[in-house]
């Protein structure tokens, strides 16, 4: 799996760092609230785990699961509803946990989503951005890192399901696409 791997983006140091410094950011920015942190599935299960044991806040946790991808390297457009958030959000304070925000797409259905529920707010916080890529106006509150316009896999990214386990973010190599 790591011989697919061109090159290393943020290695798994890199990511540490980043979810320390945004779980302190958040600790900070909700200290006395209790927020409802809510991760998109599947890609973005690594950084939640490791963001939120970065927290010192009372949080619930919740998964929403969306996608849009289904295996290919650009977004069909269309968004797939495949789960619910169990939790009570009517009222709550909701942190949106993604691993990437590309087109927008995604981020803007999420947002709807929350604002149908009446959340009293809703922020997000991405471990990557991608802001060339971007089809829709969509804005993370937090950000790990902005990536170049290419696709990315590892730390919960996939290319066809696979690679979601790697603990860093890399670029495949092109022969991987044309197998
Ligand atoms: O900004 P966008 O262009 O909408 O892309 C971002 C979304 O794409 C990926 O999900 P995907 O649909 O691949 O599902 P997955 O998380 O299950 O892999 C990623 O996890 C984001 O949710
Ligand atoms: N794996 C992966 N999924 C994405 N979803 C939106 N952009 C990307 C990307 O660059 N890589």
């Amino acid at each position: 799996m790591n011989n697919d791997i061109e090159r290393v983006l943020f290695s798994q140091e890199d990511i540490q760092e980043a979810c320390r410094r945004l779980g302190a950011q958040i600790s900070r920015d909700y200290e006395g609230k209790k927020p409802v942190v809510v991760g998109v599935l599947k890609g973005a299960i690594l950084f939640m785990v490791d963001l939120i044991k970065e927290m010192d806040i009372m949080t619930e946790v919740d998964f929403l699961d969306v996608s849009s991808y289904h295996g290919g390297v650009a977004s069909t457009g269309s968004i797939t509803l495949n789960r619910e958030i169990e939790t009570d959000i009517s009222g709550r304070h909701v942190i949106i946990v993604e691993d990437i925000i590309d087109t927008g797409l995604t981020l803007q259905y999420m947002l709807n989503y929350l604002n149908a529920h009446h959340v009293a707010s809703a922020k997000v916080c991405t471990l990557l951005d991608k802001p060339e890529g971007r089809k829709v106006t969509a804005k993370a509150d937090y950000v790990g890192f902005n990536v170049p316009n290419e696709f990315v896999v590892g730390y919960g990214l996939d290319y066809q399901e696979f690679y979601r386990n790697l603990p860093y973010v890399g670029v495949l190599k092109p022969d991987v696409y044309s197998e």
